[in-house]
């Protein structure tokens, strides 16, 4: 696999922190507060317990930053395995190494209301806090049976947790888990309005090309257009139009067909969701004005339309009411804590910006290992979106290999896509055949996660609407309904700021669920019965070995939402410092198909070098 594990997404970090001003809820992120009254190295004895602590002169003498110095590990990267965790100093056996925070965490769907805590994964014993949404107004069995709910042992994992993230995801949830309506769906006709036809665009901003690594494309949209989805639908097929040309683009070109298609897809969806929402303009056409010309139910039937439109033709296992998965209900209770967690973030950044002054800030370290994660570290994780995409598709391109031609040459199935741009005239109906040949020849997988990113649009676009309608521009409008507003007011004036939190677009969601996938840590309990999962952006710089130094262990009591990270030998200075990913008792074959259909790599760890060479 050719996936470049040393350029991640960190650079695009910083710009999806700064890209939104959402507005965000209170600072609720649990301080690492383990560091304080923990003393480093400790020494643990063979049952488990702590018997001795030593602490060393160069740990005594850094009594300022906290935790920068404490831990014996650095990320250091290192040839055919990015980047790692090395010692910087001899670690004795039985050591703490290292304590990491989860950040994003989700729980299974039996674990929901069945007495373990949302935020420390225990038992609950005695209290029992709640947050529990109605499920009135749902006809969902499953919504009915879990309504949206998420329980904690008292106030304190609650306050920890975030009562306010915790409420948003409940609500979240509770849009996702109703049924698509089938019957609704099926007579709401969507209105397709392009935004500017596409020639006239053309013949006004002149013609470009782009070099790609491979090849010279012509570029069927300047800049602005790109944002329209023809262009992106062309642009995309000009790359690749068979699973075999996807499969043999290489990595800058899949992530540009890639991008167009994400594009395309929030394209379709923006203009159908502008349509409802601006189709009430008032006379003088100002923009924002949520006067809603579609009653709830037509809203409602949005997005299942949408889904049976763009996806349901070449997905087989789709329908209009497809039922409510639980798999999809964890991702997206995932992505969206992560979500909140975000706007946090910003909310201390912001903070930050205002306390700090930009030389100071020259100083501040980017990140300190040991400290609670952020969404930079979380975008700093390794995204494996491209490599799952190959995996995918060279698992089913020979089932279907009809789609190229008996030489294995590409084969263009949709005549518009060898049209001349110029020779383009707009049709929403060719472009949406254009856009049925992309997805048919896109994995199953790949089509999923565009369906679980409409689920999510769609129930932010329902709660952006549920806000709206308790809060009825109040504030802008006069009782004769004209607008009190000036016209210097921008479209967030109207908004709700609770409903801003509702936000995401494609290339957040990408970054979030394709950093997660191989990256997070199943929570299990005594009985080794999967509870949920959880990321921990600082400790995925660990690397995996067949024959680790490093023993994972979660802590207990209401420190359980932390992972520590034990030595289990003899580690030397500058060695690196492993952990196993699963199961290593298998022998070297197993073991590695594993490894590589799980996490998507050739393991090169020292063992498997030994068995291989022997
Ligand atoms: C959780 S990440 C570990 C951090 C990663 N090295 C990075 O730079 O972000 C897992 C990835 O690290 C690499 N990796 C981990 N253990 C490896 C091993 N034993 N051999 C080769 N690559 C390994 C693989 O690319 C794998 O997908």
């Amino acid at each position: 696999m050719n996936i470049d594990v040393d350029q991640p997404f960190p650079d695009k970090a910083d710009s999806l922190l700064s890209a939104t001003s959402i507005p965000i809820h209170p600072l609720l992120t649990p301080p690492l507060d383990n560091l304080q009254d923990t003393t480093f190295p400790l020494i643990r004895s063979d049952d488990g317990s702590v018997i001795k602590t030593t602490v060393s002169a160069a740990a005594n003498a850094t009594t300022t930053s906290a935790s920068t110095h404490l831990f014996p590990v650095k990320v250091a990267l290192l040839p055919n395995k990015g980047r790692s965790y090395i010692a910087t100093r001899k670690i004795l056996p039985n050591e703490l190494v290292f304590v990491a925070e989860a950040y994003g965490t989700t729980m299974c769907d039996p674990w929901l209301d069945c007495g373990v805590c949302h935020y420390c994964w225990t038992s609950i014993r005695h209290n029992k806090a709640q947050i529990r949404l109605s499920s009135s107004g749902t006809s969902s069995r499953v919504a009915k049976k879990h309504g949206a709910v998420m329980v904690f042992c008292d106030e304190t994992c609650l306050q920890l947790y975030g009562p306010e993230t915790a409420r948003m995801i409940c609500r979240v949830e509770q849009k996702v888990r109703r049924t698509w309506s089938d019957t609704i769906a099926r007579h709401w006709k969507l209105v397709w309005k392009p935004i500017q036809p596409l020639q006239q665009q053309q013949e006004k901003e002149g013609a470009a090309t782009v070099t790609s690594s491979t090849t010279t494309v012509p570029i069927l949209a300047t800049p602005t257009m790109l944002l329209h989805y023809p262009g992106l639908i062309q642009q995309a097929l000009l790359l690749a139009n068979t699973r075999t040309a996807v499969l043999n683009l290489k990595d800058q070109d899949l992530k540009c067909f890639l991008d167009c298609i994400w594009n395309a897809l929030d394209s379709l969806i923006d203009e159908q969701e502008s349509i409802i929402s601006t189709s009430g303009q008032d006379k003088g056409g100002r923009k924002g004005k949520k006067l809603l010309a579609r009653s709830p139910t037509q809203i409602e039937a949005l997005f299942p339309k949408l889904a049976a439109c763009l996806l349901g033709g070449n997905n087989p296992t789709l329908t209009i009411a497809s039922k409510t998965s639980d798999d999809d209900c964890e991702i997206i209770r995932l992505i969206a804590d992560v979500l909140f967690r975000r706007q946090q973030d910003m909310r201390v950044q912001q903070k930050l910006t205002v306390a700090i002054s930009s030389e100071q800030q020259q100083q501040q370290p980017a990140s300190i290992p040991g400290e609670p994660a952020t969404f930079v570290d979380y975008c700093a994780m390794q995204s494996n979106e491209l490599v799952l995409l190959r995996q995918q598709l060279s698992l089913n391109v020979s089932e279907h290999s009809n789609i190229d031609d008996e030489d294995g040459n590409q084969q263009l199935v949709d005549s518009e896509a060898s049209e001349q741009p110029t020779k383009l005239k707009y049709s929403h109906n060719n472009h949406m055949a254009s856009w049925h040949h992309l997805m048919s020849i896109l994995p199953t997988h790949l089509l999923n996660c565009f369906y679980i990113y409409m689920r999510l649009r769609d129930a932010f676009l329902l709660l952006k609407l549920e806000d709206q309608k308790n809060q009825p521009y109040a504030d802008n409008e006069s009782e004769d309904g004209n607008s009190n507003s000036n016209d210097n007011d921008s479209d967030e004036n109207y908004d709700n700021p609770e409903s801003n939190k509702f936000t995401i677009n494609s290339m957040l969601f990408r970054t979030i669920l394709f950093a997660e996938v191989a990256n997070s840590f199943g929570i299990r309990n005594l009985s080794d019965e999967l509870q949920g999962f959880a990321v921990f952006p600082k400790a995925c710089f660990f690397n995996h070995s067949c024959r680790p130094n490093i023993e994972k262990k979660r802590r207990q009591g209401n420190r359980a939402r932390q992972m520590e990270y034990w030595s289990t030998c003899v580690i030397e200075e500058g060695e690196e410092c492993c952990i196993s990913y699963g199961d290593i008792s298998e022998g070297r074959q197993e073991r590695q198909a594993r490894l590589e259909s799980m996490y998507f790599f050739k393991c090169s760890c020292s063992r498997c070098v030994e068995e291989t060479e022997a």
